[in-house]
């Protein structure tokens, strides 16, 4: 029965299915928490410039994104996406412009963070818990292809798998705000596939995706941003 089909008055709430299972108040309680309004999920760069190392990267760069929406960023190696990233994340400070951002952000960047000792999934696990997560895992884990792997070490993992493994990391999460760092390095097909659907899945549900690529991501309610480097960057 669908959340808005649900009634009250019977000592077994209609959704709890017809063996019963959660009390009438258990799911009350659950479809109050998915009726509480969101805040509405946003990331704005105004006029943003980027200096790294004494030398400026990228300047004038604006960017407006709602719920829903995606951005990818484009350019050069060296122009700036990884930095871009990063300041949205709140990781590297901007050298002149504003930047706002309602809404936790997950970063999938080069370093997953991972355990390298731990089995697949107990290093997961640790973030997902760590983020009050650990029910989301499964699912998370499943959509990147990767229940079969859960008892191998990081470590013995391929380039492809790690990179899936960050990829779930940042779909367990309950962050509304997914900053993707070259997401498809080293996924095959079927992976970049799983990882399309994700993100239809999580912008569909109110999610911003914003992602630095060299290749193609097939994303919806996607916007190009073209980093020009400047001279000084030397891209
Ligand atoms: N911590 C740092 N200190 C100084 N300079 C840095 C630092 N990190 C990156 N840079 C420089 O900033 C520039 C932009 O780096 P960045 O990783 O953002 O580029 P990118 O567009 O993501 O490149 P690529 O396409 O190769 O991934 C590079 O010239 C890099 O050497």
């Amino acid at each position: 029965m669908g959340r808005d089909r649900c009634v009250a008055g019977s000592a077994r709430h209609p959704c709890a299915g017809a063996r019963g299972g959660a009390s009438f108040r258990a799911v009350r309680r659950r479809h109050a928490r998915a009726r509480r309004p969101r805040r509405v999920t946003t990331l704005r760069f105004d006029d943003v410039a980027c200096v790294r190392g004494g030398r400026l990267l990228f300047e004038g760069v604006s960017l407006a994104l709602g719920a829903r929406e995606a951005a990818i960023v484009t350019g050069p190696n060296g122009a700036g996406k990884s930095s871009l990233l990063r300041i949205a994340a709140g990781l590297l400070e901007a050298a002149a412009g504003r930047v706002t951002r309602n809404g936790a952000a997950a970063l999938a960047d080069e370093n997953a963070a991972l355990d390298r000792e731990l089995p697949l999934g107990s290093a997961l696990r640790f973030w997902a818990r760590l983020d009050g997560r650990e029910d989301a895992l499964p699912e998370a884990m499943a959509a990147m292809g990767l229940v079969h792997l859960a008892p191998v070490p990081v470590r013995m993992l391929s380039t492809g798998q790690r990179k899936r493994a960050a990829l779930a990391r940042v779909i367990a999460s309950d962050a509304p705000v997914w900053l993707l760092d070259e997401p498809t390095n080293g996924l095959d097909s079927e992976a970049i596939g799983r990882l399309e659907r994700a993100c239809a899945t999580h912008q569909a549900a109110g999610g911003i995706v914003l992602a630095a690529t060299h290749q193609g991501l097939r994303l919806s309610k996607v916007q190009i941003l073209p980093l020009a480097p400047t001279r000084d960057a030397g891209a």
